[in-house]
């Protein structure tokens, strides 16, 4: 029965029965597909010779194993190559829109979908790709999905699931300068714990996120997962309407009124039930840095690290395992951090609001030598954008390299790699040992303009200083 949020509306109106099992079976509105997850999937739905059930319904494009210095085909990694191939080919089986490099559409699956208009408010989207929840910031239930489910989702369009619970994430005030909606995240997983989220839909409420814009939201929405939050949503309001007005597969016209009429109606009530409300304060979020090797393990950019006994006695191992790891000690500062490589990019920070903050950061001062700093657009969009403005001259006048699109040394499926055990300020979403392409590499999470400070310092700086 509806509670009156808006995860319990769009799950009524996408469940098209309930199984004997108990779980819903969910019809997907949206399936969005990359190279990474989706090979093994259409390898099964072959195996029993059955096709794609609505192809129109899935949209592909390429992001992990992309090189970001030259696109020239065949790939130099002969299994990258492999990877696009394979999935250029099902797409072609199946008749599946694809969003290949040079289309002017690829980038990251999780930036192409908001930006082309694909990702609306209502709708239930799924990938095979734990970051979904990105889509949440439309008001859209999003949640990754492992690849026998991607099967399911392309031979049937729907999914067994189980029903998730809701919390309200609630934040109120505006954020101070120098913090942005990177920190208001991290500030909440370390509020609520990685794991936290477990068996939650995060409902983001509160007039932080109404003040936000869709890419700040979208910033928030990615990173609910960290938090244990299979999907995060923000409420359609306004701002959603403005950013999707005119997108390529935005509803037009006479049938745009309709839509906007709908999308109003799916927001929560304002009476709506909650299984769990918490709330905060944007004034206490400050610029957030990680420490460890998990993204609840993090700190205020001027906090000293947490001492084992400071901690609940559940995260000191975790926090030891940590320090060993990083090579840090409790109590010291975290500003002054020497670091080696600065990476800007990633479905968490790769768009074009963050390379302008970023950029903001960067205009007119000079990488530190022996810092490596390099930009990667989080789409070919937000490349012609950044590039319309720009951006790319600011950055390689300071010393950055200027890539191309795709996920990068975020998980570094492509040859931007950390060494060994160097040290990277990255504005991804994933600090987990080995993240970056080392065994023994290191990352530190924060936000783009602070990726930026730390690459014109070389150590890990309060951006503050800089604005
Ligand atoms: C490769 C893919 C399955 C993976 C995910 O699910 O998130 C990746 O995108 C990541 O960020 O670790
Ligand atoms: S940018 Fe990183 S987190 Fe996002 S989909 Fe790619 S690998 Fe995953």
């Amino acid at each position: 029965m509806s509670r009156g949020t808006l995860f319990d509306k769009v799950w009524e109106q996408h469940t098209v029965a309930t199984l004997p099992s108990g779980q819903t079976q969910l019809f997907i509105g949206l399936h969005l597909i990359h190279e990474v997850t989706s090979p093994q999937a259409f390898a099964m739905l072959r195996e029993r010779g059955l096709p794609v059930l609505y192809p129109q319904r899935t949209v592909a494009t390429v992001d992990h194993i992309v090189p970001t210095d030259t696109l020239a085909r065949p790939l130099q990694d002969a299994l990258a190559e492999e990877m696009l191939q394979a999935l250029e080919a099902n797409c072609r089986a199946h008749n599946i829109p694809f969003f290949g490099i040079g289309s002017g559409r690829q980038g990251i699956v999780h930036v192409i979908a908001p930006e082309q208009g694909l990702t609306q408010p209502g709708m239930t989207i799924a990938c095979g790709d734990s970051h979904t929840s990105t889509h949440g910031a439309f008001g859209a239930i999003a949640f990754g999905i492992g690849t026998s489910q991607v099967r399911d989702v392309l031979a049937t369009q729907t999914l067994a699931l189980n029903k998730l619970k809701v919390r309200k994430v609630e934040v109120n005030g505006s954020m101070v300068t120098g913090v942005y909606a990177k920190d208001v995240i991290l500030y909440i997983i370390r509020q609520l714990g990685v794991k936290g989220g477990v068996g939650y839909a995060y409902e983001f409420a509160g007039t932080t996120f109404a003040q936000m814009s869709m890419e700040e939201r979208m910033t928030v929405c990615n990173m609910a997962i960290e938090g244990g939050a299979r999907c995060g949503y923000v409420n359609p309001d306004e701002t959603t309407f403005a950013y999707l007005r005119g997108r390529p597969f935005a509803p037009q016209g006479k049938n745009w009124d309709q839509a906007v009429a709908w999308w109003r109606s799916l927001a929560s009530d304002a009476d709506a039930e909650y299984d769990d409300v918490v709330t905060f304060t944007a004034a206490d979020i400050a610029p957030t840095v990680t420490w460890g090797i998990t993204p609840g393990q993090s700190v205020a950019v001027d906090e000293t690290l947490p001492t084992l006994e400071s901690l609940p006695e559940a995260e000191r191992a975790i926090a030891a395992e940590a320090y060993a790891y990083m090579d840090l000690q409790p109590g010291q500062p975290i500003q002054g951090t020497k670091i080696d490589v600065c990476f800007i990019g990633s479905c968490t920070n790769g768009r074009i609001s963050d390379l302008r903050q970023a950029a903001k950061v960067v205009e007119g001062r000079k990488v530190k030598p022996g810092v490596k700093a390099f930009v990667v657009p989080g789409s070919e969009r937000v490349k012609a954008q950044a590039e319309a403005e720009g951006l790319d001259v600011i950055f390689q006048a300071a010393g950055f390299e200027w890539r191309n699109p795709g996920c990068s040394m975020c998980l570094a499926m492509n040859p931007d790699k950390l060494q060994g055990r160097q040290i990277s300020a990255s504005s991804s979403n994933r600090n987990f040992k080995g993240r970056q392409g080392s065994a023994a590499g290191r990352t530190l999470l924060m936000s783009p303009a602070m990726v930026a400070a730390a690459a014109i310092t070389g150590e890990v700086t309060d951006v503050r200083a800089f604005l």
